[in-house]
């Protein structure tokens, strides 16, 4: 696939790569390698797609903060007025801290445990996506229990194939998300008929990385064919919002999705040619906020030429930047300075973990030195968000550009950061 051209917040100035005003070989001297670079611009330009493209509807866009759960980034993503999808009590603490109003957040998942629902109660979050019948049976306890009642929308399974990468598939019949197209209905009576449970939605989520806008087209029709099929059942229901889930895709290696606000206008057609269109919508994108706004810089340790393959071994590994290694992701990689002086060779990109699994990029061509600087580009989501600590590897940093000004959002981790829960044996 031939690649596409870089992302419009970087650019090639004077041979070297900068991200909106600044020169990221100067964000690596100034912060240190491996680091996250993030531009507030990109991030709020994907934003904004979805925004005209649901302009002049009811519609709360929740951004699914799994992608990136940067405090400052929520915080940027919350003040331009997105609301938040959370799939734990530590991202609904995050969302608490990062200013998003609790009616804002919708909760997503599988696995609620009762001590989240409680504090999501508390806090009066605006709405749980119940994913299964015993998830609707203990959150009406729960709710019962502290004397409220819980909005609920419920996660339906619409059995559409995504066509995207099998782990990040999630509305076939074989995946463990949402209630199965043949259970729906029979949830909406359970519901309707728990005093703790007040019924105000409808959701599905297909799956992540999607490319093209006929899985959506056909999740669509199935879920509206479900709204009228619940509101006819004579329960006195209402489906006040339709939550169509996330899953756009970005470009990584010259993938074309289509843009946020050309999908909703498809979207929007067919949702108000079959009568739904004074329903609020709801939407819960991850990746295509943040995926393309985002960089992680790592420097070039060793130079390491064989005879069947030449190793590039550099300070960034599969701990940082894990998709490579789960999903044989592609990320694209770019040196910060072009080099004449250096003749190009074909180097699998790899980091210091012991594992052959760690690595970044293969067959790459790069024109390099031990000691260059290089940028993995589509870093922005799923990277940080999914980092570990394997290999006692400290977290990268972080930093957030907003034209000529580089904040530091996460300092570097160090050693004594993780062992700070740890109790030694005396
Ligand atoms: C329930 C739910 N909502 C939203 C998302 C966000 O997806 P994406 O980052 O692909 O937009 C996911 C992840 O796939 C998800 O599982
Ligand atoms: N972690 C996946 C996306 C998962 C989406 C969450 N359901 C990725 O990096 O592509």
């Amino acid at each position: 696939m031939p690649l596409s051209p870089l992302p419009a917040f970087l650019t090639q100035r004077h041979g070297e790569l900068h991200v909106e005003d600044l020169s990221l070989d100067s964000l690596a001297r100034a912060h240190g390698t491996p680091l996250f670079v993030y531009s507030q611009a990109a991030m709020l330009q994907a934003l904004g797609a979805y925004q005209r493209g649901l302009a002049g509807r009811s519609h709360l866009i929740c951004y699914a903060m799994k992608a990136n759960s940067s405090l400052a980034i929520l915080q940027t993503l919350v003040r331009a007025g997105c609301g938040l999808d959370i799939v734990s009590g530590g991202e609904l603490e995050r969302a608490l801290a990062a200013g998003c109003a609790p009616e804002r957040i919708i909760f997503s998942g599988v696995g609620k445990t009762r001590a989240e629902m409680r504090r999501a109660l508390d806090v009066g979050i605006g709405c749980f996506n119940v994913e299964s019948r015993a998830e609707l049976a203990v959150l009406d306890e729960v709710a019962r229990a502290v004397g409220r009642r819980a909005r609920v929308s419920v996660r339906v399974n619409p059995d559409v194939d995504a066509q995207t990468h099998p782990y990040i598939s999630t509305g076939l019949k074989d995946n463990k998300f949402g209630i199965a197209h043949d259970e729906v209905l029979d949830t909406y009576r359970q519901a309707a008929s728990c005093s703790g449970l007040e019924v105000v939605g409808i959701d599905c989520h297909i799956g992540s990385q999607i490319t093209q806008a006929a899985p959506y087209l056909d999740a669509l029709e199935r879920v509206l064919d479900l709204v009228a099929a619940i509101e006819g059942l004579g329960l006195g229901l209402r489906l006040h919002h339709i939550d169509f889930g996330g899953g756009l895709g970005i470009d990584y290696r010259g993938d074309t999705p289509p843009a946020a606000d050309a999908l909703w206008a498809q979207l929007l057609q067919r949702l108000d040619a079959r009568g739904f269109g004074d329903r609020q919508i709801l939407i819960e994108p991850g990746r295509s906020i943040v995926g393309n706004a985002g960089v992680c810089l790592t420097e070039v340790l060793y130079l390491k030429p064989g005879e069947h393959k030449n190793f590039l071994i550099v300070d960034a590994a599969m701990n940082d930047l894990p998709r490579p290694a789960m999903y044989q992701a592609y990320h694209r990689i770019e040196p910060l300075r072009a080099r004449a002086d250096t003749a190009p060779l074909t180097w699998d990109v790899v980091g210091p973990v012991c594992e052959s699994g760690d690595w970044l990029g293969r067959d790459r061509e790069l024109a390099v030195q031990a000691g260059d600087r290089l940028a993995v580009l589509s870093a922005g989501a799923y990277c940080m968000s999914m980092a570990s600590n394997y290999n006692t590897r400290g977290r990268a940093a972080e930093v957030l550009v907003d034209g000529a000004r580089a904040t530091v959002i996460r300092q570097r981790e160090t050693a004594a950061d993780q062992m700070r829960l740890e109790t030694p044996l005396p």
